[in-house]
């Protein structure tokens, strides 16, 4: 596989200490790539790089049409490359080449509408109250930008952070996850070929310990956007506080998915099962936590364990395949652990709670689509992230019980409504604690709208123009026509 190595300054080099990490497959454990393992030497040349590309302000006083023209370019290389930046994803990740496919167009959207958005950012003319007086505000680059991204969507995830930061002006140092580097690394390819000039975009290639931790506690570096768990949130949050860094976290979520009796039965099954289950249960906003009314609870969850029982997990090459591994052994075994305590907790299990018994699937780090039931809200399981194929079901028998249930977490990142009743769905939502709520839908998001999270699940937005004001400082300037004397001292 021809893949290159950090790219710090415009140049493609290997790490300081010539140590490697080796990519693998989640679908059978092979070794698809080896890439540079970057320390923090590394990591202090990349911030270099960043910072000298800002302070020299070339790229930040280059015409905001110009910097969005680059933006839109590379949104054409991706489309471009799209099948094999899809077919990467998948070797890295496990997830079907459909669902990347999907992901590709969706990253490549979200360049082309901060590409659009690049010039429409020129800040206002206040009314001044003080005569003969110009008072304006504009809109500036923060400066050197650390972006830490996690591995279930990782070139999503990169470029709800790549492209506001490139056309808003700023420079930039991009660590993904230490093991899902592969479509990152090549779209740094991209970028360079769409003319990125060199310093502006630069990648590191390691762990969060050392390589993550550099870049969250570096003076040089103005601005932390992190996708990730929560305690590493908390970790780099504290970090960052030695420069007081402007900091973007985009932290986890236990997502409730609201399903009122009055719902359309068919497809609030259909859609709770395409919440959770895509790219098997590895995703912030997927739906866990199922709260259903009581009257239509029994009927409900057979329902979904039928469906549920014929689920085809396999490559995700594999056309037929619907579900794919988790990313590794290590989280594999997290996610045992999690459904351990939800029996040792009394919840029932319904359908799963093992890995699937085919020989073919025992090279691969598989785990059976598991649902539980009998949950109650003080359970750990329904409190906690499982970031796995798993479902929480709870009870309930009134719209207060239900919005009562979907709050209490200490996470607020999303969380969905199933009803006819429309004033119902929007008393509901109006009480729900939540970045994004979903009426009668679940996990949708497209660039023009906003992307965070309430309480734990986060600081600040991605997507839309709250996402790109996260990479920009405001600036009042005064100017004073008429300027004289005041004759105080
Ligand atoms: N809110 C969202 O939009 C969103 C999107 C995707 C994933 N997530 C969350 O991400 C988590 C799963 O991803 P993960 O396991 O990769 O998360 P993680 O927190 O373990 O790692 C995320 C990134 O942080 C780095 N990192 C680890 N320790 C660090 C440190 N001390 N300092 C700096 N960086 C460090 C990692 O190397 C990786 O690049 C889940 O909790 C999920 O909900 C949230
Ligand atoms: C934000 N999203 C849904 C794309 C990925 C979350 O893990």
């Amino acid at each position: 596989m021809n893949l290159k190595q950090q790219y710090i300054n415009g140049k493609w080099v290997g790490a300081n200490s010539g140590n490697k990490r080796d990519i693998i497959n989640p679908f059978n454990q092979e070794v698809i790539a080896t890439v540079p393992e970057s320390d923090e030497l590394d990591t202090k040349a990349a911030i270099a790089a960043a910072r000298a590309a800002f302070d020299d302000g070339e790229w930040s006083s280059t015409p905001a049409t110009e910097r969005g023209n680059i933006v839109r370019k590379i949104a054409e290389l991706i489309e471009r490359d799209k099948e094999e930046l899809a077919r990467l994803e998948s070797l890295d990740t496990g997830k079907t080449v459909e669902e990347s496919r999907g992901d590709m167009d969706d990253i490549a959207g979200v360049f082309r509408f901060y590409a659009e958005q690049a010039d429409k950012n020129g800040g206002e003319l206040i009314d001044s109250p003080v005569p003969n007086s110009i008072s304006r505000v504009v809109h500036e680059p923060v400066g050197v930008c650390g972006q830490i991204t996690p591995w279930n969507y990782p070139l999503l995830q990169a470029s709800w952070k790549l492209a506001p930061a490139l056309v808003t002006g700023n420079t930039l140092i991009m660590k993904p996850s230490e093991i899902t580097p592969l479509t990152t690394i090549k779209v740094f390819e991209l970028m360079d070929e769409a003319g990125v000039p060199a310093g502006v975009a630069n990648l590191v290639l390691g762990a969060g310990h050392t390589v993550g931790a550099e870049l969250s506690s570096n003076m040089d570096v103005d601005l932390i956007s992190f996708t990730g768990g929560i305690v590493t949130g908390k970790k780099i949050m504290q970090a960052a506080s030695v420069n007081v860094k402007k900091l973007a976290l985009e932290l986890g979520g236990k997502n409730p998915n609201i399903i009122f009796a009055d719902a359309d039965f068919d497809i609030a099954v259909d859609q709770a099962l395409n919440g959770v289950f895509f790219h098997a249960g590895q995703i912030c906003s997927a739906g866990t936590r199922l709260i259903v009314e009581e009257s239509i609870h029994d009927e409900f969850v057979n329902a979904l364990v039928e469906r549920v029982k014929k689920f085809k997990l396999g490559s995700g090459f594999d056309k037929d395949t619907q579900m794919g591994p988790l990313i590794s052994g290590e989280h594999l075994a997290k996610v045992e652990e999690y459904v351990e305590t939800g029996i040792k907790e009394g919840a029932t299990l319904a359908v799963g709670g093992s890995r699937p018994e085919e020989p073919e699937l025992q090279n691969g780090f598989f785990y059976l689509p598991t649902i539980f039931t009998d949950c109650t809200t003080e359970m750990s399981i329904v409190q906690d992230e499982a970031f796995g194929p798993v479902i929480t079901v709870e009870k309930f028998s009134t719209e207060e019980e239900a919005i009562k249930l979907a709050n209490d977490s200490i996470y607020g990142l999303a969380g969905g409504v199933w009803t006819n009743d429309i004033v119902k769905a929007e008393r509901c939502v109006a009480k729900m604690r939540m970045g994004t709520v979903w009426i009668n839908e679940f996990n949708l998001y497209f660039p023009h709208a906003p992307w965070g999270g309430f309480k734990q699940s986060g600081i600040g937005r991605e997507l839309g123009n709250l996402g790109m004001e996260e990479y920009t400082e405001t600036k009042h300037i005064f100017q004073n026509l008429k300027p004289e004397a005041i004759n105080w001292f």
